[in-house]
């Protein structure tokens, strides 16, 4: 069994990220500039956007944190998108979700200029990268291609079962890995709440994603032996024995599945480190005006 690791590897990503930065300011080029919208003090939200904000001094980029109170009006959030929008100094942004139940987060999302939408989650974004044009990419689903591709994983012609439909994670990623080209290729199964028998599919599957937030979901007797296993969930259960009060848990139950796989995500320490490395990447492919030309 061989642990995937996202820390180094999202280490991995920030420094050939940094070296490009230094290039550019070596030339005389503007550094990329990612801003970040938060509303509201949720601790995971506020912990995500922090980390994004120092990976962003790390590798040398311009980052600006803009926060509102849980009370912000849609029209305020708007008025500010439209600012970013405009911005010659800002490249990409972000709006923190989830949002406040009175805020209309699609809406809002679909108000972020898809030139700058490094989240890849407008509208125009999505369906771009449905019909295999550039676009910016949702973290989450880059940063799963990016280690299975570091670390060789095949994905042609594999089954590949995708647990969870969501529009950040299971949804894009099973349009990903259905695509042509590496990674990719696989046949695709999108398991949801509705799929009857999970355990059936997940059988049958060579590279299991699951991205639902339910801690332990998948279990050892839903895994084929050799498997690959990519755990997205990231949970967190209260622990009075750790000095933050809660602990993490992803949706696998790691310690009865990981003997049976070829390659597995830990939970920390998987997947989320690379949220931001691909988050970075994409502002970085803003600056240089990879994606609309
Ligand atoms: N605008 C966005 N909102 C949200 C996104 C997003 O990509 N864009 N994704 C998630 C939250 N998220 C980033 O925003 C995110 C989640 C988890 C991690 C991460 O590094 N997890 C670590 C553990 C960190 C911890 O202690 O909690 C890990 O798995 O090792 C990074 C980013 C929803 N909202
Ligand atoms: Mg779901």
């Amino acid at each position: 069994m061989i642990l995937l690791d996202g820390k180094r590897t999202s280490e991995a990503i920030q420094q050939e990220i940094a070296a490009e930065v230094d290039a550019i300011r070596e030339n005389g080029g503007k550094v990329p500039h990612l801003a970040a919208v938060l509303v509201g003090n949720d601790g995971g939200s506020v912990t995500y956007v922090t980390n994004k904000v120092l990976a962003c001094e790390r590798v040398g980029f311009g980052s600006s944190l803009i926060r509102y109170n849980d009370d912000v009006t849609e029209d305020e959030l708007l008025a500010k998108i439209q600012e970013l929008n405009e911005s010659e100094e800002v490249d990409g942004f972000i709006v923190q979700l989830p949002l406040p139940r009175h805020i209309n987060a699609q809406k809002v999302l679909e108000a972020i200029d898809p030139r700058k939408d490094v989240d890849g989650f407008h509208p125009i974004n999505v369906g771009r990268m449905v019909v295999n044009l550039p676009s910016y990419l949702p973290a989450t689903p880059y940063g799963i291609l990016q280690l299975l591709e570091r670390y060789n994983i095949e994905t042609a012609g594999k089954h590949c079962v995708v647990i969870g439909r969501s529009n950040i994670v299971g949804t894009p990623m099973s349009i990903l890995m259905a695509k042509g080209g590496y990674p990719g290729n696989a046949t695709v199964t999108l398991c949801h709440r509705n799929t009857i028998d999970l355990g059936y599919h997940t059988r049958q599957a060579d590279i299991i994603i699951v991205a639902v937030g339910q801690p332990g979901l998948l279990t050892a007797d839903m895994v084929k032996e050799g498997a690959v296993v990519i755990d997205v969930g990231t949970t967190r259960v209260p622990d009075a024995s750790r000095k933050s009060g809660y602990r993490l848990r992803g949706d696998v139950d790691f310690g009865n599945v990981a003997p049976k796989c070829s390659f597995i995500t830990p939970v920390p320490g998987g997947v989320g480190p690379l949220t931001i490395a691909m988050l970075l990447k994409n502002t970085l492919k803003a600056a240089k005006r990879e994606v609309y030309v």
